[in-house]
């Protein structure tokens, strides 16, 4: 028997919209998120919100439809699936070893100098197959659908030639089509760090002519799926005037930039941005004032990694200073073998503690913001009617205790499009 509709999440204590009609929130906005206290919510056939409004209501306006499922959520809050705006996800080999080196005094450059960083996960990634990396991956999906992650953005970037880099893409696209419950927007990174033996104007001249016509073959050939292209502007990696060439040949082809910026010196990440119109940085913990500025108006994101501060002992990106200057803030994990975080709420909490962003800040930043940050925004990252039905349930009357009970926040069930992906 046919149903008039996939899902009813009924009653919960509160239902958090986040906002109706924007794309992303900028300033005092990121402070006023909507909830409907004692919500209903109903979802069509193919995962979308069909309706949603107070119990009362929908229990009237719908009381001689048919519901495939029903949930009662009495009790609980239901908010939208994180958005994770910056991960690195595809990778063999852990760097366990240089978290101790870490803890012991050394920086991320020492360790990088000393040929490990990128460069240990790199010739790792590199000898791999695709499904072992496949394999590899599909765990932490698992693990990062466990807190409630039903978006990310996913980054390749270690191989830095051709080969590798789209054995990354294709894994990362095998997993779009495969698994269910995380959906992925993937990133090029072939500008992650020098490749051994080269020197960065011919790594630049080989991410130009070598690995973007192989990525532009394969994409036109259906076998990858690329949306961004992403370069780590750093001192000692790729500088301000190589970095611009790399993204404008990936704009060139239809890429949006999205790029690492201003994390261990100031590059002049924000100016280029402008410059550029990219959709985002990640990172920033050096911007300048004049940096902010210039991505408020293009706009472009700032996609801020509390875990990368906090592992690293690093002094965190501005972030008050951001959103009262109107420059849209995001959140992302930067899950990587350096960061090892899968967890959306542990990071919204260290957005709290250690940026001084105000919880609805944060949530707003896990979700709304960062669906925009890779372009998503229409579709994903609010509670409203025409978006996807991707939800994470907690059991909790109020929701700000996902942030509050930062490492095991009790998620009893997480949707996507409507389908029961985890719970428990
Ligand atoms: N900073 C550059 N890239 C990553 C780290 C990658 C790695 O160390 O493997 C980041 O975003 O933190
Ligand atoms: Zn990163």
């Amino acid at each position: 028997m046919g149903f008039d509709f996939k899902l009813k999440i009924s009653n919960a204590a509160q239902l958090v919209v986040i906002s109706k009609g924007k794309p992303f929130l900028i300033g005092k906005e990121m402070s006023n998120i909507e909830i409907i206290e004692n919500g209903t919510m109903i979802v069509d056939e193919q995962g979308i919100i069909f309706d949603i409004g107070t119990y009362w209501e929908m229990e009237d306006k719908y009381k001689d439809k048919t519901f495939e499922k029903v949930l009662d959520c009495t009790g609980k809050s239901v908010l939208p699936g994180f958005v994770d705006g910056h991960t690195h996800p595809v990778f063999s080999g852990d760097r366990v070893h240089e978290f101790a080196m870490k803890l012991a005094g050394a920086t991320y450059l020492d360790v990088h100098k000393a040929g490990g960083g990128i460069q240990f996960t790199i010739s790792h990634t590199k000898s791999s197959t695709e499904d072992e990396l496949y394999q590899l991956l599909i765990p932490r999906l698992n693990r990062m659908l466990k807190n409630g992650t039903t978006l990310i953005e996913a980054k390749s970037g270690y191989g830095l030639e051709t080969e590798t880099e789209m054995k990354m893409l294709k894994v990362l696209d095998r997993a779009s089509k495969q698994f269910q419950g995380v959906e992925i927007v993937s990133t090029y990174l072939g500008g992650h760090a020098i490749p051994k033996g080269m020197n960065a104007a011919e790594a630049t001249d080989d991410i130009i002519n070598k690995q973007l016509p192989e990525l532009k073959r394969l994409r036109d050939a259906g076998e990858i799926s690329p949306s961004n292209i992403d370069v780590f502007l750093e001192k000692g990696f790729f500088e301000y005037d190589d970095t611009k060439r790399i993204l404008q040949a990936g704009k060139d082809i239809g890429l949006e930039c999205n790029f690492h910026g201003d994390e261990l010196s100031y590059m002049k990440s924000g100016e280029l941005a402008g410059e550029l119109g990219c959709r985002a940085i990640s990172h920033l913990e050096k911007v300048s004032e004049e940096g902010m500025k210039a991505m408020a108006s293009t706009p472009t994101f700032a996609v801020l990694l509390p875990t990368t501060a906090y592992i690293l002992r690093l002094e965190c990106p501005p972030a008050r200073r951001m959103i009262e200057l109107g420059v849209p803030v995001a959140l992302g994990s930067d899950f990587n073998p350096n960061a090892h975080c899968l967890s959306m709420p542990f990071v919204m909490n260290l957005a709290c503690v250690l940026m001084k962003m105000n919880m609805n800040e944060s949530l707003v930043a896990a979700t709304l913001n960062a669906a925009a940050s890779i372009n998503k925004s229409s579709t994903h990252g609010s509670l409203e009617v025409g978006k996807f039905a991707d939800l994470v349930i907690l059991s909790a009357n109020k929701w700000e205790h996902i942030i509050y009970e930062m490492v095991d926040p009790p998620i009893s069930h997480v949707f996507k499009k409507g389908n029961l992906v985890f719970s428990q």
